[in-house]
C-alpha cells in the first residue's frame, strides 16, 4: 500500500517518518503527471512545489494555520493530500475542483486565488487579525518569483516589513514565471547562492538560526560580510531594505532542508523570507526541459508526453498582426504583463525585440508604460488578457484616457474562458472601457475584422480598445497592412436582412445569430461589432421598424452591449421591446464556455428557443412535444 493511500489528512501526513515523506513526494509527483494527462492542467508549477507541498503538510496543521499560495496554479499536490485526490480528477471540468485554491472548497483552502501577487497582503491581513484576537496559528505566505514581480507584492512586503507581523513567506524561485521570468530582482537572485560556509556551521550541530548567525559574526571578517547579508538591514539584499528577515536559497526539492529551515525560521520573531530554489517541472523530464509549454498544457499521453500545437488561434492571429503592424510603423510596440506566449507574441518578441517589453506580472506598469510611450509619440499596443485588466483599471482612466493618448488596448480571453474559471473570466471589460470617456471598445467576428480594427485604431489614435475571446479562429489569407480594411469606428454591418426583429451580436454570438437564424427570413443579424461607440443611426433605423430588438453577448449584462443599447433606446424616446441576453449577476465557474452559453441563453440553441419563445419561430416538432 502506498504512502498517499493512507494520507487523508494533514494529519495523517505530519505523523510520517522522514522516508515516508519522500515516499508521498514521489508519489504525489506521478498523481499529478496522471491527473494533468487526463484533462490538462497546471503541470509544471504543481510539480514544482511538491517537495514544499509535503514539507508544509507535514509540519504545520494546515486547517488551522494559514498557507497562502499565491496564484494558486501549484496547489495539485496541496489538493490531493488535503482530503480532495477522490475528486482530484474532476480539477478544472464542469462541476469539478477549482484550479486554483478556492476558500469554499475546503478549510485548507486560505483563500480563493487565481490572479498572482496577492497572497503578501491577504497573509498580512490574516496576522493582523490573528495578532488582534490574540491567536496564535501560522501563517506561510507561498509566492512564486513571477508572483514576486507584481507591484501589489512588493507593495504588500514593503508593509510586512514596517509592520513585522509574525509569518513566514516562502519565494519559490524557480527563475520562470509562465515564459522566463523578468525583472532586476529576478536578476539580483541569479546571484545570490547558498554560501559554503553556512554548511560549515551547521555541520558543528544543528543549531537556530539565530545561533548560526551569531557564530557567524564571531567567525571573524569573511563570515561576518556574510553575515551582514543574511541579518543586517542595510545589506544589499532589498528584502532587508524592506524589513524582512531574508535567509537562503536553499534547495526546495531537499524535503530535509525545506523541514529544517522552514522549523527554525517557524521560531523566529517578525516576517522571514525562505527562498527556495527550484526546477519548474521538477521530476518529469519533458516539463523541465520546456516549463513554457508545460505550464498549462492540455490533456496529453503521460508516457508517451509531446507538446501539442494548440492550432491557429485568436492570439496566434493577433501575434500575427501586430508583427505586421509593427514592421508597417516603426512607432508601433507592443507591451505584455508576462503574457508573451498566452498572447500570441512569440514571434514579435523574435521580430521587434526592440519595440517589445515584458513588464513582468505588472498590468498597472504595463498600462502607464505605454502611456509613458504614447507621450512621446510612439504608438503602444497593450497585449492583455481582459481578467488581467482589471489589474490596470485606474492606469486606463488616470494615465491613458484623460490625456487621450495613441493607446491601442489588444485584450484576448474576452468572455467565458472555461478552465481557469471564475477569478480569470473575461467578462467585465466592456462594462468598465464603456464609462471611460475618451475610451472606445470593439469586438471584431473575424480576423479579417480584428485587423482591420487594430489598423483603423492605430491610424485614428486615442484610447481604443479591441477585444476577442479564447480560441480557435479560422485563418484568413495573409495580406499586407495596406491592403486591410479601414473601418469607420462605430459602424455596425447588417449580416442579415430583418423585418420583424434583428439579433444584435457581438463577435462569438455573430455566429450562433446567423445559426438560429438560417431559416427565418424575418428575423435579421446586426454584428454590433462597436460597443462604444454605438451606431446609434442604424440602431435607430432598427429601432423604428423592428417589433423587438436582442442582444446577445458573452458579456455580463450589467453593462454591456445589451445596457449600451438599452440606454440609447432611452435616451433617443424609441420604444421598442429589448431582449437582453447575456451573463447574470453571478461568477461563473470553471466550465465547457459553449455549454454555458446555452446555459445563459445566448448559445444557438438556446437563441432559437429565445425566438420560438417571441412568436418568432416555430417550435421544433421536437421541442413541441418536450
Ligand atoms: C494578475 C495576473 N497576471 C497574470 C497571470 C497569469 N499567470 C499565471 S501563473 C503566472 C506565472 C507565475 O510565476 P511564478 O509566480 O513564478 O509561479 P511558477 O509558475 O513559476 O510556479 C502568470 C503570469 C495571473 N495569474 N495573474
Ligand atoms: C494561472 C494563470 O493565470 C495562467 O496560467 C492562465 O491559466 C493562462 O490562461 P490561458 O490558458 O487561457 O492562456
Ligand atoms: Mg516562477
Amino acid at each position: 500500500m502506498g504512502v498517499l493511500e493512507r494520507v487523508n489528512s494533514t494529519d495523517d501526513v505530519s505523523a510520517l517518518s522522514r522516508d515516508e515523506l519522500h515516499a508521498l513526494a514521489a508519489e504525489l509527483r506521478s498523481e499529478i503527471i496522471r491527473v494533468c494527462s487526463l484533462g490538462g492542467g497546471h503541470l509544471a508549477s504543481s510539480l514544482g512545489a511538491v517537495e514544499l507541498t509535503v514539507a508544509l503538510h507535514h509540519l504545520y496543521d494546515t486547517a488551522r494555520d494559514r498557507i497562502v499560495w499565491d496564484v494558486g496554479h501549484q496547489t495539485y499536490g496541496h489538493k490531493i493530500i488535503t482530503g480532495r485526490k477522490d475528486r482530484i480528477d474532476t480539477i478544472r471540468q464542469p462541476g469539478g475542483l477549482a484550479g486554483f485554491t478556492t476558500s469554499s472548497e475546503s478549510p485548507h483552502d486560505a483563500l480563493t486565488v487565481g490572479h498572482a501577487s496577492t497572497s503578501l497582503a491577504a497573509a498580512l491581513g490574516m496576522a493582523l487579525a490573528r495578532d488582534a484576537r490574540g491567536d496564535d496559528y501560522s501563517i506561510v505566505a507561498v509566492i512564486g518569483d513571477g508572483a514576486l514581480t507584481g507591484g501589489m507584492a512588493l507593495a504588500a512586503l514593503n508593509q510586512i516589513g514596517h509592520v513585522k507581523p509574525k509569518m513566514t513567506i516562502v519565494l519559490n524561485d524557480n527563475e520562470m514565471s509562465i515564459s522566463e521570468n523578468v525583472g532586476a530582482l529576478n536578476t539580483f537572485m541569479r546571484s545570490l547562492q547558498v554560501q559554503p560556509w553556512l554548511h560549515e556551521v551547521e555541520a558543528q550541530g544543528k543549531r537556530t538560526l539565530g545561533q548560526i548567525s551569531q557564530t557567524l559574526v564571531d567567525l571573524g571578517s569573511r563570515a561576518k560580510k556574510a553575515a551582514r547579508r543574511f541579518f543586517d538591514p542595510n545589506s544589499a539584499n532589498p528584502f532587508h531594505a524592506m524589513g524582512v528577515r531574508y535567509v537562503g536559497p536553499i534547495d526546495g526539492h531537499d524535503i530535509d532542508q525545506l523541514l529544517y529551515y522552514l522549523a527554525h525560521v517557524q521560531e523566529l520573531s517578525g516576517p522571514t523570507m525562505l527562498h527556495i530554489v527550484t526546477k519548474k517541472g521538477k521530476g518529469y523530464k519533458i516539463a523541465e526541459s520546456d516549463p513554457i509549454y508545460w505550464h498549462g498544457p492540455p490533456k496529453f499521453d503521460a508516457s508517451k508526453p509531446v507538446a501539442a500545437s494548440k492550432g491557429y488561434t485568436w492570439s496566434s492571429a493577433f501575434g500575427d498582426a501586430a508583427c505586421a503592424l509593427s514592421s508597417a510603423d516603426d512607432r508601433v510596440w507592443v507591451i505584455t504583463p508576462a503574457m508573451r506566449e498566452g498572447s500570441g507574441l512569440v514571434a514579435y518578441s523574435q521580430k521587434h525585440p526592440e519595440r517589445y517589453l515584458d513588464v513582468g506580472i505588472a498590468e498597472d506598469v504595463a498600462v502607464t508604460t505605454a502611456a509613458g510611450l504614447a507621450l512621446r509619440g510612439e504608438k503602444p499596443i497593450v497585449a492583455i488578457y481582459s481578467t488581467f485588466l482589471q489589474r490596470g483599471f485606474d492606469q486606463v482612466i488616470h494615465d491613458v484616457c484623460l490625456e487621450n493618448l495613441d493607446v491601442v488596448f489588444a485584450i484576448d480571453r474576452a468572455g467565458l474562458v472555461g478552465g481557469d474559471g471564475m477569478t480569470h473570466q473575461g467578462v467585465y471589460d466592456l462594462a468598465y472601457l464603456r464609462a471611460l470617456p475618451n475610451m472606445s471598445v470593439a469586438m471584431p467576428k473575424d480576423v479579417p475584422e480584428m485587423r482591420a480594427m487594430l489598423k483603423t485604431a492605430l491610424k485614428l489614435g486615442g484610447p481604443k480598445a479591441v477585444r476577442w475571446p479564447r480560441g480557435k479562429a479560422t485563418p484568413a489569407p495573409e495580406a499586407p497592412v495596406a491592403a486591410w480594411e479601414e473601418l469607420t469606428w462605430g459602424s455596425w454591418e447588417v449580416l442579415k436582412e430583418g423585418s420583424r426583429a434583428f439579433i444584435l451580436a457581438l463577435g462569438p454570438t455573430v455566429g450562433y445569430a446567423l445559426q438560429a437564424t438560417a431559416d427565418l427570413p424575418e428575423v435579421g443579424v446586426v454584428n454590433a461589432r462597436f460597443v462604444k461607440p454605438l451606431d446609434e443611426a442604424l440602431l435607430e433605423r432598427l429601432a423604428r421598424r423592428a417589433e423587438v430588438l436582442i442582444t446577445a453577448e458573452d458579456h455580463v449584462l450589467m453593462g454591456g452591449l445589451g445596457s449600451a443599447v438599452a440606454e440609447t433606446l432611452v435616451d433617443k424616446g424609441l420604444r421598442v421591446p429589448l431582449h437582453r441576453l447575456g451573463i447574470p449577476d453571478v461568477h461563473v465557474p470553471h466550465g465547457d464556455p459553449a455549454a454555458q452559453h446555452e446555459a445563459f441563453g445566448y448559445g444557438p440553441r438556446a437563441l432559437r428557443r429565445t425566438l420560438e419563445a417571441l412568436g418568432l419561430a416555430q417550435p421544433t416538432l421536437l421541442e413541441a412535444s418536450d
